[in-house]
């Protein structure tokens, strides 16, 4: 971080139907034309939930009321380097509306335009799409207990989870996409998402999501999935995560905070570890490895969007 670092404050308004407001930045600015949370830079000596109030105030009119902690990403442009620092408005009194001329537009996370935004946005915009739960399926689940399994995840569907990774490293590809091809009627039912490990060709016929292995990271040169579908990466470590970053990944994996009965040789991170990690990432990171459910705040409060986990996360029949 360097001495000439600005500290940007970025605000989503959240409304009663979940749709959040979008800024377009002004003619001459900085990244002109491409949309925005409103905010603005934090002035000497200004705490920063005062620096929010302040620009809401000036840009949009409206009082502050209640924000909480969205993400912070760290993020370059050529030589302006910055800290985005961006909070969920909860509760604000008045009426937004334009007063710098600016273009407002109110729209649901799940249908705003990534290419549309400030390119150091696109963060924001999968933080506030990310649940904060991400399960994984069991590695040593069978294809015979497929039908057990299809119950297994309408009931973590029916209790609230929205991201599911399928694992089944003891399943023919074949199957597994056959697996995937049945679920998704009742995940989009649900607006939950479902990514495929590692299978890239299967995530483009199925136009769903995939998670990339750290071997796949290195591997690949660019993204291997359009922006409408969800690409993530395990990563281990500060180089990883500079790779998922490059590729363009919309979230990540970092892992192993706890030791853990599936990767018993790997040394753990820690939480002091994690965060460091985490909040140089530039984009949500889920903490995995020894997770479980009742440590998400744990995990938000170093810096995650949540928690991430096999063992912890299903309830065993
Ligand atoms: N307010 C805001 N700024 C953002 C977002 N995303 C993003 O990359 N930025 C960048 C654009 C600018 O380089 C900087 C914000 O500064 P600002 O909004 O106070 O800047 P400004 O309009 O006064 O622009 P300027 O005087 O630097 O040209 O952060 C965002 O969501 N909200």
């Amino acid at each position: 971080m360097g001495a000439a670092r600005l500290h940007v404050l970025a605000g989503a308004l959240r409304d009663r139907e979940g749709r959040v407001l979008l800024a377009e930045r002004p003619a001459g600015k900085h990244l002109a034309g491409l949309w925005e949370f409103p905010g603005g830079k934090r002035e000497p000596g200004e705490a920063p939930l005062a620096a929010l109030a302040r620009e809401l105030d000036e840009e949009l009119g409206i009082a502050l009321v209640e924000a909480e902690p969205l993400i912070r990403v760290p993020w370059r442009y050529h030589e302006r380097e910055l800290l985005l620092d961006a909070w969920c408005v909860t509760q604000w009194r008045g009426e937004p509306r334009s007063l710098e001329g600016q273009g407002l537009r109110w729209c649901r996370p799940a249908e705003a335009d990534p290419a549309a935004l400030a390119p150091a946005d696109r963060a924001i915009l999968q933080a506030l799409r990310l649940p904060p739960h991400y399960l994984i399926s069991p590695a040593e689940v069978l294809p015979a207990e497929r039908g057990a399994w299809f119950k297994q995840i309408g009931r973590a569907i029916d209790a609230g989870e929205r991201l599911v990774q399928l694992r089944l490293p003891l399943w023919p590809r074949e199957e597994v996409r056959g697996f995937a091809a049945t679920l998704l009627p009742m995940l989009r039912e649900h607006g939950a998402q479902l990514l495929l490990n590692a299978d890239i060709e299967g995530a483009q016929m199925l136009g769903i999501g995939v998670h990339l292995t750290a071997a796949q990271l290195v591997a690949l040169d660019e993204r291997p999935l359009p922006l409408q579908q969800t690409v993530a990466a395990s990563c281990h470590d500060a180089a990883q995560l500079s790779r998922a970053l490059r590729l363009g990944v919309d979230f990540a994996t970092l892992s192993p905070v706890a030791a853990t009965a599936s990767h018993p040789q790997a040394q753990p991170l820690g939480w002091t570890r994690f965060q460091a990690l985490a909040e140089a990432a530039a984009m949500p990171v889920y903490a995995l490895g020894g997770m479980a459910p009742a440590q998400g705040a744990q995990a938000r409060a170093a810096g995650a969007q949540g928690v991430a986990g096999i063992r912890g996360f299903w309830r065993w029949p």
